[in-house]
């Protein structure tokens, strides 16, 4: 998609289309949409990274707990936002068995007790065992250092998703 295309959108439209890119956050594309024009997705990008990090550390953790649990119960119960669902079914969540399920379970819960947000990592990087094995290592460390380390991986899913919006737009132009 011409970045040209995306500063003419509306605002509307501007958050109609990059709504989601991180996740349940419409406020990110709605506040940003105060920088077009913007030079290319870069940009975008930056600006949503910028965004998120000037919150302070509550809003910070608001927009980590915005976030589904890998394999918890909104992929069970098919709430997931498409988005979503696409990244948790490429890392191999949707075909747990009923031990690795219980173990995401369990982590997550140990994870969420501890540092009062929700394990957040860019599934569509990481395989199932990296998952777990991120999952198990980062529950030792503490929570600023984990709450940096979480937003990290919210900006990595962020620019997958924005750069899945600009391709698929291309492909549908092809
Ligand atoms: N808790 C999470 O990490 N959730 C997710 N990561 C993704 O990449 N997609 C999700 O839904």
């Amino acid at each position: 998609m011409d970045i040209n295309v995306v500063n003419a959108l509306t605002y509307e439209d501007f958050v109609k289309l990059f709504g989601n890119v991180v996740e349940k956050c419409p406020l990110i594309p709605a506040a940003i949409w105060s920088h077009r024009p913007f030079k290319d997705l870069a940009d975008i990008e930056a600006h949503i990274k910028e965004f998120i990090h000037s919150l302070p550390d509550s809003g910070k953790e608001g927009v980590l707990r915005c976030h589904p649990d890998l394999a918890g119960l909104d992929l069970q119960s098919g709430t997931l936002t498409r988005e979503s669902q696409e990244e948790q079914s490429q890392a191999g969540m949707t075909t747990l068995d009923s031990a690795e399920s219980l173990q995401m379970y369990r982590l997550n819960t140990e994870y969420k007790e501890r540092f009062g947000f929700p394990f957040v990592i860019c599934a569509r990087l990481n395989s199932k065992a990296d998952i777990v094995r991120q999952l198990s290592e980062r529950l030792k460390n503490d929570r600023a250092a984990e709450r940096e380390r979480a937003v990290e991986e919210v900006t990595k899913i962020c620019s997958l998703r924005l750069r899945n919006i600009v391709l698929s737009d291309i492909q549908t132009k092809l």
